[in-house]
């Protein structure tokens, strides 16, 4: 993207954040432009979602340049919030209350905020619909599955038609179809409301499935940044060939595969079988990158190269 950090929704310079004398964020620069969807990834612990309740106003940066929809997030007032939506990990209110009563008294806060562009709030009933809670709109959310409240909470965050969006894993617990269902959402808030989305992940599948570009986050800072294609370019051996012969199994890395599979025929012939060629990952250039920031961690599992 040929965007600079002068038309960023959100614009990080040298952010860094401790708890104490423990240091989480040691220097994080990050740019997230209009309409894009951001996908930061990282280990347990590595500050995701210190850094999303940093973006969000929710906690005061130790250190570092924060500007979100042209505001320092710490200091923004109610116009500014009613402009961002929030899903966060876990968010246990309001059992007694039913989701369309909660739908519609949260509602109630983003009709001041309505533009001709952007009618807020949401209609109550198309959202319930739109994220799968159309036929427990009156029961009592104390009695809805983890996976119908996971749900609630992303209506919660998007009841307010937000022009920016984040999402703390928001699929944690979700059924194959209700992520399906999720998708096809994120991918309707950013095509057709032109949502620019930040969200946390671990599920490299779904990472790959939504994220215009991936952030990786480790040790602190920003270690990889572009689309999962240009990750993936980045980490040497893109591909794996595997064969065997006779009962010997190989396994090669290689980045010319054409090159190296003509090779292999002219010198195997007849003898080889069961050829087979995998394309590496997100998951591979994922692991590959963090290990890379954190060079005394284990190996991670590299099958082993045969040369011939
Ligand atoms: N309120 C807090 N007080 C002290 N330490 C904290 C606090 N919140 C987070 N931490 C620590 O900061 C580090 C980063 O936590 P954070 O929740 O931002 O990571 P994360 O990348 O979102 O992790 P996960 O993938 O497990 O959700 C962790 O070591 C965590 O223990």
């Amino acid at each position: 993207m040929s965007s600079t950090a002068d038309d960023a929704v959100i614009s990080v310079r040298g952010l860094r954040m401790s708890y104490g004398s423990h240091e989480v964020l040691t220097g994080v620069d990050l740019d997230v432009h209009p309409g894009e969807v951001v996908c930061l990834l990282g280990p347990n612990g590595a500050g995701k979602t210190t850094t999303i309740e940093v973006l969000e106003g929710f906690r005061l940066p130790s250190d570092g340049q924060v500007r979100v929809l042209g505001e320092d997030p710490a200091t923004a007032g109610d116009a500014w919030r009613a402009r961002v939506g929030v899903v966060l990990q876990s968010w246990r209110d309001h059992a007694r209350w039913t989701p369309r009563a909660l739908l519609t008294s949260l509602g109630g806060y983003f009709a001041p905020y309505s533009t001709p562009e952007r009618a807020r709030p949401y209609d109550v009933d198309e959202l319930l619909v739109t994220v799968g809670l159309g036929e427990h709109a009156d029961r009592r959310i104390g009695t809805l599955s983890g996976g119908q409240r996971r749900r609630l909470d992303v209506a919660v965050g998007i009841i307010g038609r937000p022009e920016l969006l984040f999402l703390d894993e928001p699929t944690a617990g979700f059924d194959p179809q209700a992520r399906r269902d999720f998708h096809d959402l994120v991918h309707r808030l950013s095509d057709l409301e032109g949502t620019t989305i930040l969200l946390t992940t671990h599920d490299l599948a779904e990472a790959e499935k939504l994220a215009d570009r991936i952030l990786i986050l480790d040790d602190g800072r920003i270690v990889a940044d572009g689309s999962a294609e240009e990750l993936t370019r980045q980490v040497a051996g893109t591909s794996e060939v595997r064969w065997a012969r006779g009962r010997e199994r190989f396994v090669h890395p290689t980045d010319d595969v054409v090159g190296f599979v003509r090779r292999l025929f002219e010198q195997e012939g007849d003898a080889l079988t069961d050829l087979e060629v995998r394309k590496a990952s997100l998951e591979d250039t994922y692991l590959a990158m963090v290990q890379r920031s954190q060079p005394d961690a284990p190996s991670t599992a590299r099958l082993q190269e045969v040369t011939w």
